[in-house]
């Protein structure tokens, strides 16, 4: 099969920052996807459903005429986040999911939750009114080895969470590890996954191929070919749970190439042609439409995109550098290398 035509994609979780950054980041993602589920961890945060609509018109604004992309709107939940801010949420429409950072695991996690236990009557809120939680699903215990801390937030948290609010929908956002894949699998229909291209690409020794790698330096990390293994699995098997997110999280190369650089890789991109290439290199690109284009608007509760892309393979060269922002480029994923499939005009 050397062309592809599938359902528009959307993206269910996606960095988009906000200024200079912004407007250099979105037309990638809105060439190639319908909707996606942006993300609250600007500097402040997107706490309220007053800053969500704010932060929405300044994406709208910044958007190239021509292209049709709807931004669906998160906040990102503290430990202080009222009860009486969800039903807002539900009024407004266009927020549709709380995001919980606990604080301290990512990028811009500061204000995070420091307990769930703290926030339980605002989940209990979100379960009552059908607005989902999606999780960054890391400890912080510093005593946890860094490629344990999600596999041990399931049990710590996740679980806990689960069963003290059954009618809470929630989602584990980009999974890396086959406890979580397997965890997701079985924990009924309320829980859903995403998966980042990266994650089915790559094992953790791509951080440290050739010399120390910071582009390919994420939250949660890359782990073990087992876990890309197990995360592939799970992508190509037609549970309608796991669904597409990118975690396109652009930073400066100044940030990046450091002595402590940031966390986050950018993918946006190639945002859907490096699925292509991980669904085709396990023999199952019939198996992409349904994860990147049906599955998350059916958790979400919303109609797939009516529209269409198409997908060739050819071969496309990745600039070193992106234009950026403050004085600042971006190194996408690939930079001087290749990725093997192109979206059409
Ligand atoms: N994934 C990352 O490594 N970084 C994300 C934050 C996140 O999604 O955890 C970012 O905002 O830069
Ligand atoms: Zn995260
Ligand atoms: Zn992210």
């Amino acid at each position: 099969m050397n062309s592809l035509t599938l359902i528009r994609p959307d993206d269910w979780h996606l960095h988009l920052r906000d200024g200079d950054a912004l407007k250099a980041v979105l037309p990638d993602t809105a060439r190639r996807f319908g909707r996606a589920i942006v993300m609250p961890n600007l500097k402040p945060p997107v706490r309220t459903v007053e800053d969500a609509a704010a932060y929405r018109e300044r994406i709208l604004a910044a958007l190239p005429a021509g292209l049709n992309f709807e931004p669906l709107m998160t906040l990102y939940l503290t430990d202080v986040t009222p009860p009486e801010e969800i039903a807002k949420v539900k009024d407004s429409g266009f927020v549709k999911a709380l995001k919980l950072y606990p604080a301290g695991a990512t990028t811009n996690s500061d204000a995070g939750v420091t307990d769930v236990n703290k926030v339980l009557p605002t989940l209990a809120a979100m379960a009552e009114l059908g607005i989902p939680l999606l999780v960054h699903g890391e400890v912080t215990d510093p005593a946890i080895d860094v490629f344990d801390r999600e596999a041990v937030f399931i049990d710590r948290v996740m679980k806990p969470l689960l069963d003290k609010l059954p009618d809470l929908k929630v989602v584990f956002e980009h999974i890396t590890t086959q406890q979580a894949a397997h965890f997701v699998w079985c924990a009924g229909e309320r829980v859903g996954a995403t998966i980042t291209a990266h994650h089915l690409l790559m094992n953790r020794n791509a951080l440290f191929t050739g010399g120390i790698r910071p582009h390919h330096y994420c939250l949660p990390v890359l782990k073990r070919e087992v876990h890309r293994e197990a995360l592939l699995e799970v992508a190509i098997s037609g549970n309608p749970r796991f669904f597409l997110g990118t975690d396109s999280a652009p930073h400066g190369k100044s940030t990046k190439e450091a002595a402590c650089g940031c966390a986050g890789m950018y993918t946006a991109h190639a945002g859907i042609e490096l699925y292509a290439e991980a669904f085709d290199a396990a023999g199952a690109l019939d198996r992409l439409e349904g994860f990147a284009s049906r599955f998350g608007p059916l958790f979400y509760g919303l109609p797939a995109n009516a529209d269409t892309i198409t997908l060739t393979r050819e071969t496309v060269e990745v600039p070193a550098s992106l234009p950026y922002a403050g004085g600042d480029t971006l190194v996408p994923l690939r930079a001087g290398e290749t990725v093997g499939w192109k979206l059409a005009d």
